[in-house]
């Protein structure tokens, strides 16, 4: 089955920001974190597969198909939420349900009572009087009740309290339970990819600095602390990112742990008090210093 996304090489310049050679496959069914700091280029880059910008080289194929030649066929299959997307403020959102309804066949009526209901939302309420929570979730209301193939979310949770999160990763999570569905979405919180996706992709600066399905991520790396002194062969060895000496203590952190992490901090005369997963958000901040140390 070809990806729901497929990028080679991909690069756009503007006068003061570049995407370099973005090579990206976001399987079907699954769902992908694209985590980056401000200015990384993650909307550009969801803009581009939504076929709002221009590559000015490599390939794009979404759903199967080259970009920008299909773009007409391929934009009625995604789903495309982000701040790009304009709501009429004195319409209700009633008014904007009939006209997606009149537009695509697709459709889904008793399903977008259901996302009414979860949502909280009132359909005869204007736009207007909606808070920034209620108006994130109309929007995916208006699109997952057309049952888009691919969903490219851009920052969909950004803004939300916590009880409006929830309801709208639970929400994405079930868009999901149709495998054909897939899902790109970005995020500064990396809780929300921790908890719904199932591969992560770093953004940083234009360039993909890091590309793993989730439980390779997370169990590739690891907080370490050892008694000991810090040498060359310690720097040297393969993953380690992070070194940090207080001695007689030394804390390291590896995107490479395996079996032989541990014998081989022993072999150089480390003791090795204690090793612990390391929360997402720990692995970003470390990989995004890492590659400015590059
Ligand atoms: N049309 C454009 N013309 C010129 N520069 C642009 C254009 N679109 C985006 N950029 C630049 O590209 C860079 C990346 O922006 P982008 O919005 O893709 O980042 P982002 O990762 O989504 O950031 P944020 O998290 O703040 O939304 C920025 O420096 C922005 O100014």
């Amino acid at each position: 089955m070809t990806p729901a996304i497929a990028l080679t090489g991909v690069r756009k310049r503007y006068d003061d920001f570049a995407l370099h050679d973005i090579d990206l496959t976001l399987p079907r069914g699954q769902v992908m974190g694209l985590v980056g700091v401000n200015g990384a280029g993650k909307s550009s880059l969801l803009r581009m597969l939504m076929g709002l910008v221009r590559a000015d080289g490599g390939e794009v194929e979404v759903l199967g198909q080259r970009l920008p030649q299909a773009q007409v066929a391929v934009k009625r299959q995604i789903g495309y939420a982000s701040d790009d997307m304009r709501l009429y403020r004195g319409q209700t959102l009633r008014w904007h349900m009939d006209f997606i309804r009149s537009v695509y066949p697709e459709w889904d009526e008793p399903y977008a009572q259901t996302l009414l209901k979860r949502f909280d939302l009132r359909p005869q309420q204007a736009l207007r009087g909606f808070s920034h929570g209620q108006r994130v979730k109309a929007l995916l209301l208006l699109i997952f009740a057309r049952h888009p193939r691919l969903l490219l979310l851009d920052e969909p949770t950004t803004g939300l309290d916590p009880v409006a999160r929830g309801e709208v990763l639970d929400a994405i999570a079930e868009v999901l339970r149709d495998e054909e569905r897939s899902i790109l979405f970005s995020s500064h919180n990396t809780a929300d990819i921790e908890q719904i996706a199932d591969s992560i992709t770093f953004l940083h600066a234009g360039k993909v600095i890091a590309s793993r399905d989730k439980e390779t991520f997370l169990d590739n790396w690891r907080r370490i602390v050892c008694r000991g002194a810090v040498t060359d062969a310690l720097r040297m060895l393969p993953g380690m990112a992070s070194i940090r000496d207080s001695a007689p203590m030394v804390e390291l952190k590896t995107g490479a742990f395996d079996d032989s992490t541990l014998p081989a901090l022993q072999a150089l005369g480390l003791s090795v008090e204690s090793e612990e997963p390391m929360p997402l958000e720990d692995i970003f901040v470390t990989t995004v210093r890492g590659s400015h140390n590059a």
